[in-house]
């Protein structure tokens, strides 16, 4: 027996694999760049190359609290009289003296011709008489000039996210400012007649506007300018004003509700009349009515209503579309295999991203399962789950014991 087709799929709906590209395809990067302080370029996207200004450590160095010696020295005695010292930031300023060594801390220069060090735990002193245990090799515990990078090498590549590693990086290499891409806006407003903020009661019928606050959470991870347009009543007008608007004061204009066919969803209509909607609906669940098209010169995208519809859609297709206008190269997500644990439900028609746990069993093997009921409107089986399930379009009921693929969250969902 055939299985039974999903209801909400039709013949012609693009499979999200198709259809993504050929949305990329139509956003560019900005080309806009601003230099920014370092301590305000973190979750920045870099819009240069860099090479570093100075050699890698910029001094040979001790990796350990002891002495500093010549080892050839150790094979006349391996005792030899203390010299001098040298400290981080105070390096020792003598001459090198044969058969004699220098109290050394972490970080300090090496001094000029000595040419190893003995950790402390490694030495014994008598007043200035060390005796030290001779290491394996010259060069023992020293952390040589350059041996990291050399001046001139390039250390960080146009296009990559400024995270803390990276500032870290950046301040090594002496650079106390950097040239970033603009941070885009995107204006938001959710739609519908039943929403009403939190914080207020609610009469018969009504419900609390989550989207926004998940949306919201997902812009701030994706490091842009969030312009707050509030909830616009299900009013054509009013829902014209809200686009002029937010067209001219945003990169992309980005809204919660009203693309499916209701009598009350006049998004895609008005967008229609004022812009263009070059995409409508694709192949996925939950999320199928995703639209997408042009206001002015604003991006626009429109996120189905349902809240698991509005954070799939905006993670799979608004998150790509984002990272490449704020100049990021495509970033490949993550798949892996595992057994499924329990069965799955579902019907041919379209691709499926199921809210799972992955998670490993004793035997050390990748596990998942649902987080249980999968309706698009459950936001819990997104607050539950570790990553989704990736059940392929023309995919039926399945088994528990099946290999499935999964994406397990990144750090936008996290
Ligand atoms: N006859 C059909 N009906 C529907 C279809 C279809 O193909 N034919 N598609 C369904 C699918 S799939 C989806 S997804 C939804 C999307 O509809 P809309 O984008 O028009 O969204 P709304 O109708 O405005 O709302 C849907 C649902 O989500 C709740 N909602 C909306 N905004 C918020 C918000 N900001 N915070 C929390 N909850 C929100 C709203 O109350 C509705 O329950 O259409 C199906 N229908
Ligand atoms: O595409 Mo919808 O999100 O299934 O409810």
């Amino acid at each position: 027996m055939q299985a039974k087709q999903d209801p909400c799929s039709h013949p012609g709906l693009m499979h999200p694999d198709q259809a993504i590209p050929k949305l990329l395809d139509q956003v560019q990067p900005t080309a806009d760049t601003e230099v920014v302080q370092l301590n305000q370029a973190m979750g920045r996207i870099l819009a240069e190359d860099l090479a570093s200004m100075l050699d890698l450590p910029p001094f040979d160095n001790s990796s350990m609290d002891g002495y500093a010696f010549r080892l050839a020295d150790l094979q006349q005695s391996s005792t030899l009289k203390l010299a001098g010292y040298s400290f981080a930031g105070h390096p020792y300023e003598g001459e090198y003296q044969q058969g004699t060594c220098i109290r050394i801390m972490t970080g300090a220069p090496l001094p000029a011709c000595y040419d190893t060090v003995q950790m402390q735990e490694k030495t014994q002193a008598d007043g200035e008489l060390i005796t030290i245990e001779a290491p394996d090799a010259t060069g023992a515990n020293v952390r040589g000039r350059g041996e990291e990078l050399k001046a001139g090498d390039k250390v960080l590549v146009k296009g990559i996210r400024i995270g803390a590693a990276e500032m870290g990086v950046l301040a090594t290499i002496g650079q106390s400012q950097v040239r970033v891409y603009r941070q885009l806006t995107v204006a938001f407003f959710s739609t519908g007649d039943e929403l009403r903020p939190v914080g207020s009661d609610l009469a018969p019928g009504q419900i609390y506007d989550s989207n926004r606050y998940s949306i919201l959470g997902l812009l701030q991870k994706a490091g842009v300018n969030w312009l707050d347009l509030g909830v616009i009543a299900d009013d054509p007008e009013a829902i014209r004003a809200a686009f002029l608007e937010a067209s001219c004061n945003a990169d992309m204009v980005l809204t919660s509700g009203g693309v499916s066919v209701g009598d009350a969803d006049y998004t895609k209509q008005i967008l229609d009349e004022e812009g263009e909607i070059t995409f409508w609906k694709m192949a996925i669940k939950p999320g199928k009515p995703f639209a997408f098209g042009k206001l002015g010169d604003a991006v626009f995208c429109g996120l189905p209503g349902n809240p698991v519809s509005s954070m799939v859609t905006f993670y799979k297709i608004v998150m790509p579309l984002l990272q490449k206008m704020q100049g990021l190269p495509p970033q490949p997500s993550l798949s892996v295999k595992a057994t499924l644990t329990s069965p799955i439900r579902k019907h041919p028609g379209r691709v499926e991203y199921q809210r799972a746990i992955l998670s490993r069993n004793a035997q050390g093997e990748l596990e998942v399962c649902t987080t249980g009921s999968q309706g698009s409107g459950m936001l819990t089986s997104m607050s539950l789950a570790n990553s989704f399930i990736v059940m392929p379009q023309m995919q039926g009921d399945t088994p528990a014991g099946t290999l499935v693929d999964v994406e397990p969250f990144n750090e936008i969902l996290s």
